[in-house]
């Protein structure tokens, strides 16, 4: 029987562990991760601090018991410290001190990412965290449950940053965005578009830092002041998100790597050495907005990278399609979503880039409820005139029509070809002159 063997079953690891165990009976599948718990979706970290949801039970997809009942051999708190990838064997400790040799056929790591910590003094300090695992948003919440904090620094104001200081906004907390960007979600949006969520952030009375440095944390045992290279900030707490690196310490030796240290895989998940796979947020994608390799750190990716892995490892040859790096947020009711690379990042990569932006209701304007403002912006290229990103945000759903936009990108599909697109038309939903149509039309 071949021995398949996963490392990390997060996200990554479980899309390929169940694609194998549900079409590839004849497989033998080892699983190993360090931690007590699997699938947890750290989504959910910041509707659970601000009271959202009531409990965390709901977070989790998968478990143990149900690799276990399919047939697989799982090993939780339990490392694997070493891979020889000459013999082929996984080498891993259990937290009981156990110890394990176990050979592969094939291998699929799927180790994920790690946060990043900023190299200043104090991160040390008692009420510093980070928010990936699930254990960490538990020692948050029993923290803000245990002891009198009050004033909340966030540092990072980027996905993970903005929807916790919202949740710390929410359960009363006196809360301070820390970014060294002039501006949130710059990763993400353009200007036109973070002003707004500033703004939605400002006005419901959280403060915002951007342009500005942490040099320090500063405290006595516990953390109690965040200095910048402008100010000075009280802090009951700090969290920490400026941003994820791949984990990618097992193989770092053996296997070609990204400029960040990514594992690098080809269409198939498979890495520089033939029979070990990556996925996930250790490895990277291929970024079909600049059609080149990237590192795009989304739960989506690694679950579609994981199905993709796991057929090729199982023999059935499937390329990833790549991906737009499709991604969205709300905030109280603000939504934003957006594809593909925006207007300043398309500048600074280089390509002859213009915006066709375009404003307006929902609906007609004779539908008087739920009839929001929509703002919308496509990103192309002015040369070769195809769609290399489009943002969108309304306190309207229009998370789902993003989708077309990550297609059309997906495609190579020109902001000409948009123009024309067959949108339907009924009032309850939208206006004749639809506003994919109008900022199509705007294109230079
Ligand atoms: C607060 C928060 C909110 C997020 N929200 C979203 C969202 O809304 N949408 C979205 O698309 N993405 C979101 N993300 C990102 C998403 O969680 C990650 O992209 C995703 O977790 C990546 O999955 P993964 O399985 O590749 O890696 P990871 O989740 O990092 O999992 C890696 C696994 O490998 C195990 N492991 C690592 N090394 C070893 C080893 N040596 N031995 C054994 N086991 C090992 C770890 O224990 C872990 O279980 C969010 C992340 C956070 C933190
Ligand atoms: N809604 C979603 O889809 C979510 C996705 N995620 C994903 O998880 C990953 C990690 O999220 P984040 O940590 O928020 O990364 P991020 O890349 O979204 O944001 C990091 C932020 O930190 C800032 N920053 C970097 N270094 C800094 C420093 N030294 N001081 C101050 N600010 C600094 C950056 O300017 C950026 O705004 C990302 O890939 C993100 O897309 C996380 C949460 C929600």
């Amino acid at each position: 029987m071949e021995r398949i063997v996963v490392i990390g079953a997060n996200h990554a690891g479980t899309a390929a562990i169940n694609t194998i165990l549900d079409n590839y009976k004849d497989k033998e599948v080892t699983i190993f991760d360090s931690n007590n718990n699997i699938s947890f979706l750290g989504c959910g970290m910041a509707l659970w601090i601000g009271n959202q949801i009531t409990s965390p039970d709901g977070l989790f997809y998968c478990s143990k018991e149900i690799f276990e009942q399919k047939g697989a051999k799982v090993y939780l708190e339990t490392i694997v410290y070493h891979v020889d990838f000459e013999k082929k064997v996984v080498f891993a400790t259990g937290k009981d001190g156990q110890s394990y040799q176990q050979p592969y056929d094939k291998l699929i790591i799927a180790s994920g990412s790690l946060p990043i910590s900023p190299n200043i003094e104090g991160t040390d300090l008692a009420n510093v965290q980070f928010v990936k695992l699930y254990q960490n948003a538990k020692e948050v919440i029993e923290k803000l449950h245990q002891s009198m904090i009050r004033n909340v620094v966030v540092v990072g104001a980027g996905y993970i940053g903005v929807e916790l200081a919202e949740a710390f906004n929410r359960i009363g907390k006196k809360v301070t965005l820390i970014d060294n960007m002039s501006t949130c979600l710059s990763g993400y949006y353009d200007r036109e578009f973070t002003d707004i969520m500033s703004k939605n952030l400002e006005s419901h009375g959280i403060k915002l830092a951007y342009e500005e440095t942490v040099t320090s944390l500063k405290g006595n045992g516990k953390v109690e002041k965040v200095v910048t290279d402008k100010n000075e900030y009280a802090a009951d707490m700090v969290v920490l998100g400026i941003g994820f690196k791949p984990n990618s310490q097992l193989g770092k030796d053996n296997l070609k790597l990204f400029k960040n240290g990514a594992y690098l895989v080809d269409r198939h998940q498979q890495t520089s050495i033939p029979d070990v796979y990556a996925i996930g947020d250790c490895a990277t994608v291929f970024d079909n907005s600049i059609q080149a390799t990237n590192y795009i750190a989304l739960a989506t990716n690694a679950v579609r990278s994981g199905i993709v892995a796991a057929h090729n490892a199982c023999g059935t040859p499937l390329e990833s399609i790549g991906v737009q790096g499709s991604n969205g947020i709300c905030i109280w009711n603000l939504k934003m979503v957006s594809t593909g690379i925006s207007l300043e990042k398309a500048k600074k990569l280089g390509y002859d880039a213009a915006a066709a932006d375009y404003e307006d209701t929902q609906k007609p304007a004779f539908i008087q409820h739920d009839n929001y403002k929509v703002k919308i912006r496509i990103v192309y290229d002015k040369k070769t005139r195809i769609v290399l990103g489009a943002q969108m945000c309304s306190e309207y759903d229009i998370s789902m029509a993003i989708h077309m936009f990550s297609l059309a990108i997906q495609e190579q599909v020109t902001i000409d070809r948009l123009k024309l697109t067959d949108i339907f038309f009924l009032p309850h939903f939208n206006k004749p002159y639809n506003y994919f149509t109008m900022a199509a039309l705007q294109a230079e």
